[in-house]
């Protein structure tokens, strides 16, 4: 599913109208319809409702969403709560139909007038504003949506709660706070942000009938099962484990050998064919107790941590991971430099890896081959310089910078996951739950990149499959035997068996 800003709305909007003949009128009589039908099941015939009309086209969605409902025998009141002058083209139409339909509709004057309706209201419903939103609302729509927010009532938004931004990087904004959002036709990229996510409440997205075809293409994507099962790689009866990706995966020390050895053991179950563990010589017993079927390549150490003085034979592997649980020895930036020097096969770096990288991004921009990083917001500030707040805000636009300055594939952790590949195409994972937020979570979702990797030419496809299986075996696990308290990374490698089976079988949708 697209994910678009309000200027990709408004193109799209306009192909439709272009390139079918279907207006705006139709538009507004589907969107407000669909919606309709969306919010329906969540209220009920007593309830009594209150529909809030703004000026623009949103405005002109909620005068078909006031009219469905009357006209179906539900309990309204629809609000206009800007002056009659300020309602035109489209939305005026629909205002005409809704009145020639035999309705009321109340005009706000004054809040006093105004007040006692909103609160007798167990339902709101707000068309006041969506896509067309600019700058902190203006007065009264400000007064309202106070109001509004304090009452205790069901709250419902059409498109986007009116006043929150569709895009990323505003902060400074007052907006509805809704309990749910009929989204029309695509999600916007403020669904997605931490600091504007909240507002949408729960949300779900309904068609109006824009020409499939005809639309131009966005270049960022949400990401979901139903695409990880038509584009995952399948596994032929009469293949041999040397097709499946030799894959050598360096880091683990002293202090942090379950990072490598999770990491490890999640990309075996993520159908690696053979991986070999690159590591401190110390620790390779503990780590091959967790891990019996990977070979291992001891490698010297200092305190514990690999120094990078012998370094693994990359040209016998088809790609390398490295980063997990290395520590942030100095030393140990010398085989980071050596693997995006040497490595010839994809190259995933993460954790301690993305710390050491940070003194070496000339080499990163100077590799060919496709690299891949998978910061969480804290990594990439450190690797970007720009402040965790602001990549909280941006992290789409950043995402797509970095990724294209340094010709590197990205993968932005979170809540919801940012993918990005070098020429700037977007995925989003929204898979998982808070049960991911502890240690260890990380170092699991890098041994299921680096499988996926090892076994895809679209290194895209692979990480953005990668991340929707971790997500979905942390989804899976705290519906059945775990809760999002106790969910630890090693249950996540094992539960990936069940994802992968699931996932595997033939597709119905
Ligand atoms: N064909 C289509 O396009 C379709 C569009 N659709 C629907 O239309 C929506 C987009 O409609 P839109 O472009 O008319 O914008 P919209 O969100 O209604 O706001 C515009 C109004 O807001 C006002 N305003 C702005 N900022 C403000 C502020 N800070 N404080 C106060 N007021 C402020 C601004 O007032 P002005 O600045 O002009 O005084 C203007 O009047 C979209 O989200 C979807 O729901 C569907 O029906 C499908 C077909
Ligand atoms: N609240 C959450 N909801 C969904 N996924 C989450 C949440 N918190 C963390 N995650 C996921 O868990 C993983 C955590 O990775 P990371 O921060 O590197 O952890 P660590 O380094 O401790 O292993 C990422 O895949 C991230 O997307
Ligand atoms: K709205």
């Amino acid at each position: 599913m697209d994910i678009v800003t309000a200027q990709e709305m408004y193109e799209r909007d306009q192909v439709a109208i272009e390139s079918t003949g279907i207006d705006g009128k139709m538009l507004m009589e589907s969107a407000g319809r669909s919606a309709a039908d969306d919010l329906e099941p969540r209220i009920k015939r007593e309830d009594q409702i209150i529909v809030l009309i703004g000026a623009g086209n949103n405005g002109g969605d909620g005068f078909v969403i006031a009219r469905t409902l009357l006209n179906r025998g539900y309990k309204v009141e629809a609000w206009q709560v800007v002056p009659d002058e300020k309602i035109s083209g489209d939305a005026e139409a629909h205002r005409n139909i809704f009145e020639n339909s035999g309705f009321e509709l109340k005009k706000f004057s004054r809040m006093e007038e105004f007040l006692p309706s909103l609160y007798q209201a167990a339902v709101i419903i707000d068309a006041m504003l969506g896509i067309g939103v600019e700058g902190r609302l203006r007065s009264p729509l400000a007064e309202i949506v106070e109001k509004a927010n304090e009452h205790e009532a069901l709250r419902l938004a059409i498109d986007l709660p009116t006043g929150l931004p569709a895009g990323e990087g505003v902060h400074d904004f007052d907006a509805f706070n809704a309990d749910y959002t009929t989204i029309i036709e695509a999600p916007k990229v403020s669904v997605f942000l931490q600091h504007t996510t909240p507002y949408y409440g729960e949300w779900s997205v309904v068609e109006i009938g824009l020409p499939v075809k005809k639309l131009p293409e966005v270049k960022r994507y949400l990401w979901s099962v139903k695409d990880v099962k038509q584009t995952m790689p399948k596994r032929v009866s009469h293949s041999h484990k040397g097709k499946h990706g030799k894959g050598v995966m360096a880091g683990g020390s002293y202090y942090m050998p379950g990072s490598i050895a999770m990491a490890a053991r999640a990309a075996l179950r993520s159908g690696t064919g053979l991986l070999t563990i690159a590591t401190a010589e110390s620790i390779i017993p503990s780590v091959t107790s967790y891990v019996q079927e990977a070979t291992f390549s001891g490698l010297a150490e200092k305190e514990g941590m690999i120094t990078g003085q012998a370094t693994p034979e990359l040209s016998k592997y088809d790609g390398a991971a490295i980063g997990m649980g290395l520590g942030r020895h100095e030393e140990a930036g010398g085989l980071v430099l050596h693997m995006l020097q040497e490595c010839k096969g994809p190259l995933l770096i993460d954790a301690d890896g993305l710390y050491a990288l940070k003194s070496m991004l000339n080499a990163l921009k100077n590799r060919s081959l496709p690299t891949v990083l998978t910061p969480h917001p804290g990594e990439f500030a450190y690797l970007t310089g720009v402040p965790i707040q602001e990549i909280l805000q941006s992290p789409f636009r950043l995402s797509r910078e970095f990724a294209s300055a340094y010709g590197v594939h990205l993968v932005l952790k979170g809540p919801y996951t940012i993918i990005t590949a070098p020429d700037g195409e977007q995925r989003v994972d929204m898979t998982g739950n808070a049960g991911l937020a502890k240690g260890g979570s990380g170092d699991v979702l890098s041994g299921v990149l680096f499988g996926m990797m090892l076994q895809s030419e679209n290194i895209l496809n692979a990480l953005s499959n990668g991340c929707v299986i971790h997500g979905s075996t942390a989804d899976f696990l705290i519906q059945e035997e775990h809760s999002k308290t106790d969910l630890l990374a090693s249950d996540l490698v094992e539960g990936l068996s069940r994802t992968f089976r699931t996932f595997s079988a033939p597709s119905k949708a």
